[in-house]
């Protein structure tokens, strides 16, 4: 099927057949990275199935064939291949275009692979109950709730629709926003990321993940938008950066001879990387080519979990930027998408790893348990307590402190995997993807709709000339209006309607004057009031340097005269046990003194200002 997805098309441009309510286990064949030899198609009616496996029928007392599902506690004593129910995902935009607070969540489950069915069979340590809620199946048995969990035959493309369709519409509308994928290793992240990747980039195809069908989405959309508000002049502009934090130290993956790049942070910018190549884009196929050569340079390694374990954070950006006119004024709105594919989790036990990659281990899971106590500590925060939010202890959460309890409006996305042998990797990913769901962010568009001072000045100056005109115009002298009135000429009928029509146009022009000048006002009293602020801080800053040169001299001098002092008292030792003359004891403690003398003369010198100071400290301190 083709999986283009035109925001106009009615239909989903890609659809799955028609399934039985249970449909089978998404076909691995699907996806040539994804478990090979497990079986393809899963023989037998549900009652059949369940009854081959033992598996108890609880349909009746749900009721509707939609809801049927299974027990498939049972499967530990399964040794044939079982059919997991089949839950549609609720479609609405709205409710994550809505999320400006609460960062949501979708937990996706991926099929049991071939390495997991052959060790362990069929057996799960999940129960799915609905599109929202799933049991795991271990000691104590425990329920959660997510907005949604997407069951092991959800297509990408379903999931794009759910998740990354309202996401482009968010940073078309200016905000901030962040998807992430978090999960242990091995559990489909970079499936649900990235998928497969075209490589002349013109068509994707059913494994084609987020991404990809984000920006064929995005473009789409602009090219849709820009024709829909061609008289507003509106025009999008994109660019894109692609970076992996490896090890702590962040490369630039379109530049890999960029490592070790610093993150800063800027009062209009926010947190950025420097030195960070950026593309500019207009096509899924520019954006694909970025992301093969991004993911080609991204460090991969095979583990006892993943034959291509990705072992680095890796976060691909778009800075989708829009500008129109509207009013006379030019406005400007921008938002920044980040499409993060976290290095998984894991138990070096299960995943083998030793030497190099068990560094890495050490810091993936250092950086995660960093990523897991912010989150803990913006629950706090969103309960009311005042808690230091440890951003910095990672360059993962340092880079992403916007997209967690900031400015942005985020949606976690955490992978798991079905099969017993992960359960309790996989009862943690669940227990941190329900402590995300309480973070509070704050997304606000980000917009300037002060337009271009000086393009508003050279309109005004433009409109005053016209202004200047028409008055010229009305004051000429001309014949009486009750002439022109009774005289039925022509002429005189269509010099009173341009006067007419003069008057009115010069009302027009005047109250369009009076408008630019209030705003232009407004723009100017801000920018005042900005460079006044300026100021301040850096007649403060300048306050600050002066201090602190002097308390450094001044300590410098506390030094040196403990030092003197550490010497008399040597010497007066040396004098009480009789090892130094006392005349010669006499010419030294004469030099000490007169050193000690200077030093203190210095200090008196100074100290007029010293007092000053101190007082300027301390109002500094008090405004602070
Ligand atoms: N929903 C799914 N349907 C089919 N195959 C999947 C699905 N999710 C993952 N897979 C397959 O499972 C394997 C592991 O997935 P993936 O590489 O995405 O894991 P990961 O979480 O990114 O791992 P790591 O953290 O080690 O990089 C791949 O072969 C992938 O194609």
């Amino acid at each position: 099927a083709p999986s283009s997805s035109s925001p106009s098309a009615a239909a989903p441009p890609f659809s799955l057949p028609p399934r039985s309510p249970l449909a089978a286990i998404a076909d691995p064949g699907r996806n040539p990275r994804s478990a090979p030899g497990t079986p393809k198609s899963l023989a037998g009616t549900p009652r059949a199935c369940a009854a081959a496996s033992g598996v108890r029928d609880r349909s009746s007392s749900i009721g509707g064939a939609a809801k049927r599902v299974f027990d498939l506690r049972d499967l530990a004593a399964a040794e044939v291949p079982v059919e997991v129910p089949h839950f549609e995902l609720d479609e609405d935009p709205a409710f994550w275009m809505d999320r400006n607070v609460q960062v949501g969540v979708l937990v996706r489950l991926r099929p049991i692979s071939a390495a997991e069915s052959t060790a362990y069979g069929q057996k799960r340590c999940l129960i799915q109950d609905s599109s929202k809620t799933l049991s795991w199946t271990g000691h104590p048995e425990t329920m959660f709730t997510f907005d949604h969990v997407a069951c092991e035959t959800i297509s990408q493309e379903k999931l794009f629709r759910v998740v990354g369709l309202p996401m482009v519409e968010n940073c078309m509308s200016g905000y901030n926003g962040c998807l992430f994928a978090y999960g242990q290793t091995g559990s489909g992240k970079t499936y649900t990321m990235m998928g497969e990747l075209s490589k002349d980039g013109n068509e994707l195809s059913n494994d084609s993940g987020l991404t990809p069908r984000i920006f064929e989405y995005l473009f789409a959309r602009i090219k849709e938008e820009e024709e829909r508000r061609r008289e507003d002049k509106l025009k999008y502009i994109c660019k894109c950066s692609f970076l992996e934090i490896y090890n702590e130290q962040i490369t630039d993956l379109l530049e890999p001879s960029s490592t070790n790049l610093q993150i800063r942070e800027d009062i209009k910018k926010g947190v950025y990387v420097e030195n960070l190549m950026e593309c500019y884009v207009s096509s899924v196929k520019d954006v694909m080519l970025l992301l093969l050569q991004g993911v080609a340079n991204r460090k991969m390694a095979a583990t006892n979990m993943n034959s291509e374990s990705s072992r680095s954070h890796s976060v691909f950006t778009c800075v989708i930027e829009s500008h129109w006119e509207r009013d006379s004024m030019t406005h400007l709105r921008f938002g920044r998408l980040n499409l993060v594919d976290l290095a998984g989790s894991e138990r070096q036990k299960s995943s083998g790893a030793e030497g190099d990659r068990l560094k890495e281990a050490a810091n993936i899971n250092r950086s995660l348990s960093t990523l897991g106590l912010v989150i803990m500590t913006l629950v706090d925060v969103a309960n009311g307590k005042s808690r230091h939010v440890p951003y910095r202890d990672s360059r993962l959460t340092f880079l992403l402190q916007d997209s967690l309890g900031g400015n942005s409006k985020t949606t976690i996305v955490a992978n798991i995997s079905p099969s017993i042998c992960s359960s309790n990797e996989t009862l943690s990913t669940l227990k941190f993807a329900q402590r995300a769901k309480l973070i509070q962010n704050n997304a606000k568009v980000n917009e300037d709709a002060s337009g271009d001072v000086m393009a508003l000045q050279r309109q005004i100056e433009e409109l005053k000339d016209q202004l200047t005109c028409l008055r010229k115009q009305q004051n000429a002298p001309g014949p009486p209006s009750f002439l022109l009135l009774n005289s039925g000429s022509d002429r005189e009928y269509n010099t009173l309607a341009e006067d007419h029509q003069s008057s009115c146009d010069l009302s027009l022009l005047k109250q369009k004057v009076s408008h630019l000048e209030d705003v232009l006002v407004g723009s100017l009293r801000r920018e005042k009031l900005a460079e006044l602020d300026i100021r301040k801080l850096e007649a403060e800053i300048k306050h600050l340097n002066r201090l602190v040169d002097l308390k450094e001299s001044d300590s410098q001098r506390l030094r040196m005269m403990l030092k003197l002092r550490d010497e008399k008292l040597k010497r007066l030792h040396m004098l009480a046990d009789d090892l130094v003359p006392s005349d010669g004891y006499m010419v030294e403690e004469n030099a000490a003194m007169s050193q000690e003398i200077q030093l203190l003369q210095k200090q008196f010198d100074e100290n007029p200002q010293l007092t000053q100071f101190a007082f300027e400290n301390k109002r500094l301190i008090e405004q602070v």
